[in-house]
Parts: structure tokens; C-alpha cells; sequence
């Protein structure tokens, strides 16, 4: 039992106050957890593209003020009444998509989409009692993706906890909290690409080189990357491109172009394609460069509110599959501890990824490196 269990902790976090402005690394309390509730000491945490997302005010989910964060690990703190999975002192991963394994979802067997508390990490709070454990200046403050993982102390629900190796070195496996994961997952459980595929990956950031990774495990004989930032272009043939492609360089919109480049006895196009920008005209573009009859096209990236995806619905006709995937379809609870441990097998890169390492204190430049680009990942140590 630690000394700080059943209290209220104050800890340094960095609050978002509003959408488009800087975080705050400033005090916070966070409450001691509840009913099937964990409170965790994060030791780690990356930044996603999608915190930058959200900050932007851009997520229609988007609540301020918040606290951001959802690709983390830690240590865990102390337990809420009824919680049995995991307990104080175990190293664990916090996970913004749950798996309760007791829920219609669940249950299904068909989806990683847990209901069980869903309703709850959309509006900021806790299951419990509908409200944040979080406060700044007396004030509320809305929990993120049910992980908030950008404060020294969070409290998550205990089905969004996987418990981890504790030999794994927490500011690398944290990576497998989402990006990493998910990349590897839209290769190997949503599309399930067979070996001699041919595929292309749109987007070169993280989520888009672990596609690539995966397709790499999954035998794929061809993999076209596809970036506007050439800067992306050396360090994707490293992780196992063929060939690279940026859309400037060409007339001719880049579907065509990748279906020339993959013309095989008369018919051109990749078997899968997996979209890692967030921007619905590639999503198009990703469909429309796949193969007629069979050709599978995976939206992994985010769009802004408002944002829609069109097609000829031709292309769907002629046999095209649109899908999607949230954190490659793994089952948090009970695929995470799984990836941790192949990866300490060296089954697939995670410490590649980390580019740049900072202090909480400094998230904010944390941020901006992601904008500039030559970030992939950028893990933060708690001061
Ligand atoms: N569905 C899910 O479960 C998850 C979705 N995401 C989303 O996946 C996307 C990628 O995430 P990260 O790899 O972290 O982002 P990132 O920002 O590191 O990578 C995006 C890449 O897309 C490139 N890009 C931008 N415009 C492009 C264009 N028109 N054509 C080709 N490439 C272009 C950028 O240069 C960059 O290399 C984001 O939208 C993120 O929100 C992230 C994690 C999980
Ligand atoms: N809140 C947004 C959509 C955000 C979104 O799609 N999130 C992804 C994970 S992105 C991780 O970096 C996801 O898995 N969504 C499924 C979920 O249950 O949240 C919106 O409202 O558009
Ligand atoms: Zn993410
Ligand atoms: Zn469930």
C-alpha cells in the first residue's frame, strides 16, 4: 500500500485550457480512484498526432479544459473498491480503448470496440459518478480518450488498463499505448494482408511506418510509401519501402499513378492501402489506387469535424473495400501485454520511433516538433 493511497495527490500536469493555445504545466489534484477505478504514476508518455488534433480544436470530441495524453506507461499507484486485474506496483499501459470482455462488443467477438465505458471517456469523465477526478485552481478538469496520460498522476477505469512485462522499458513500450500498435494491427488484423501482397501506405509518420513494419511481417513483396514531406522519403525505404513516392513530383493525381506503377498484365493497383494522414481527399485517393474486384483500403487517420469521404460509387461497385480501424483492431487488455512481449523478443521496431526526448515541463516544445515534421515520436519523462 502507498502512503498516498485514499488521498487526494497534487501533482504537475499540463492542463489545456482552451483549443489552439499552449498547455499549462501547472498543479493539479487528482482524487484517489474509485469503484473499478486505477490511479496511476506515469512514468512516460509520447505525444500522438491526434493530441495535437484534439488541441487544435479540431475533434468534434474535444473538451476544455483537459488534460491531453493517451500513449503512456506507468506504474500503478493505487486501486479502487472491487479491482482485481491489476494492483499496486505493477507496470501497466494504459489504454484509450477498453476491453471488459463482458459487454455486447466485447462479447461479439467481431470488434476491439468496447462499449463499456465509451459513453463516459467521450464526455470527459469517470463511469463511477460522471464526474473528472482532475482539478486545477478548484476547477474541473476534463479527463481525455479515458487516459490523460500528460500529468504525473491519472485515474483510468480498470477494463483500460493492460498490465505489462515489468522488465519492458516503460518510455519505449509506451509507444504500444497507439501508434505503434496501430499500425502494426490495420496490417495484421483488419486487413489480415497475405503474404506476396502489394500494398501502399499514405502517410510516413509513425502510425504509417508501422504499417509498414507489419507489412514487412506479413510477407508484402511491394510496399509504396507515399509522403508530401520528402524528408519522410530515406527513413521509409530503411523501414522496408520499395519504392517512395511523393504526389508533387506528379501531373497526374496520385491513384493513377500508383495504379501505373502496379500494372501486372493489364490491370494496375495495390492489394491494400492504408491512409496515416487524416485527410479525407487522400482516404479517396487511398480507395481509388487499389485493385479492382479485391482491392482493400484501411482508414486509419483522423479527419477534423465537418470532414466527409466521397467516391464514385463505382469504385465500390468493382469490388473495392473501404474500412477502418481504431487501434488495429487489438483488444487492449488482452493484446497489449501480448505486443510488449514480442517486442522484447525483437519482433518489430518500437524504440526506432522515439526521435526526441523531453521533460513534462517541456510539452510545449514537444508539440511544436511535431509540426515542424522531423518528429516522429517524442517521449516526455516526468520531471
Ligand atoms: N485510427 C486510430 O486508431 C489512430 C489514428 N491515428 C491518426 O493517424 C494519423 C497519423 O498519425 P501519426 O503517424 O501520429 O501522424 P504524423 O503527423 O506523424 O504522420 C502523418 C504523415 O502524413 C504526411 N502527410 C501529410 N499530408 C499528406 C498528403 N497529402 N499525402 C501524403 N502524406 C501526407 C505527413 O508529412 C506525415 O509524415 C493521424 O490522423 C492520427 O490522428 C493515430 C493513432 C491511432
Ligand atoms: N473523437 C473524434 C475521433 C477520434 C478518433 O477517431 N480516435 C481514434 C483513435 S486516434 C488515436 O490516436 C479511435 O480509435 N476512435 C475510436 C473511439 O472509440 O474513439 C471524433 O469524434 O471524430
Ligand atoms: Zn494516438
Ligand atoms: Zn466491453
Amino acid at each position: 500500500m502507498s502512503d498516498t493511497a485514499g488521498k487526494t495527490i497534487t501533482c504537475k500536469a499540463a492542463v489545456a485550457w482552451e483549443a489552439g493555445k499552449e498547455l499549462e504545466v501547472t498543479d493539479v489534484t487528482v482524487d484517489p480512484p474509485q469503484k473499478g477505478e486505477v490511479r496511476i504514476k506515469i512514468v512516460a508518455t509520447a505525444l500522438c498526432h491526434t493530441d495535437k488534433f484534439t488541441l487544435s480544436g479540431d475533434d468534434p470530441e474535444g473538451l476544455f479544459p483537459c488534460i491531453l495524453g493517451h500513449e503512456a506507461a506507468g506504474i500503478v499507484e493505487s486501486v479502487g473498491e472491487g479491482v482485481t486485474s491489476v494492483r499496486p506496483g505493477d507496470h501497466v499501459i494504459p489504454c484509450y480503448q477498453a476491453f471488459c470482455g463482458e459487454c455486447k462488443m466485447c462479447k461479439s467477438g467481431k470488434t476491439n470496440l468496447c462499449g463499456s465505458v465509451r459513453q463516459w471517456t467521450g464526455k470527459g469523465v469517470m463511469a463511477a459518478d460522471s464526474k473528472s477526478r482532475f482539478k486545477c485552481r478548484g476547477q474541473d478538469i476534463y479527463h481525455f480518450m479515458g487516459t490523460s496520460t500528460f500529468s504525473e498522476y491519472t485515474v483510468v477505469h480498470e477494463v483500460s488498463v493492460a498490465k505489462v512485462n515489468e522488465k519492458a522499458a516503460l518510455d519505449k513500450v509506451c509507444l504500444l499505448g497507439c501508434g505503434v500498435a496501430t499500425g502494426l494491427g490495420a496490417v495484421l488484423n483488419t486487413a489480415k494482408v497475405e503474404k506476396g501482397s502489394t500494398a501502399a501506405v499514405f502517410g510516413l509518420g509513425t502510425v504509417g511506418l508501422a504499417c509498414v513494419d507489419g507489412l514487412k511481417d506479413a510477407g508484402a513483396r511491394r510496399i509504396i510509401g507515399v509522403d508530401t514531406d520528402v524528408g519522410k522519403h530515406q527513413r521509409a525505404r530503411d523501414w522496408g519501402c520499395t519504392d517512395v513516392v511523393n504526389p508533387a513530383d506528379h501531373d497526374k493525381p496520385i491513384q493513377e499513378v500508383l495504379v501505373d506503377m502496379t500494372m501486372e498484365d493489364g490491370f494496375g493497383g495495390v492489394d491494400y492501402s492504408f491512409e496515416c494522414v487524416g485527410n479525407v481527399k487522400v482516404m479517396r485517393a487511398a480507395l481509388e489506387c487499389t485493385h479492382k474486384g479485391w482491392g482493400q483500403s484501411v482508414v486509419i487517420g483522423v479527419a477534423g469535424s465537418g470532414q466527409e469521404i466521397a467516391t464514385r460509387p463505382f469504385q465500390l461497385v468493382t469490388g473495392r473495400v473501404w474500412r477502418g480501424t481504431a487501434f488495429g483492431g487489438y483488444r487492449s487488455r488482452v493484446d497489449v501485454p501480448v505486443l510488449v512481449e514480442r517486442y522484447m523478443k525483437g519482433e518489430f521496431k518500437v524504440d526506432e520511433y522515439v526521435t526526441h526526448k523531453l521533460k513534462l515541463s517541456e510539452i510545449n516544445q514537444a508539440f511544436q516538433l511535431l509540426k515542424e515534421g522531423g518528429c516522429l515520436r517524442c517521449v516526455l519523462y516526468m520531471d
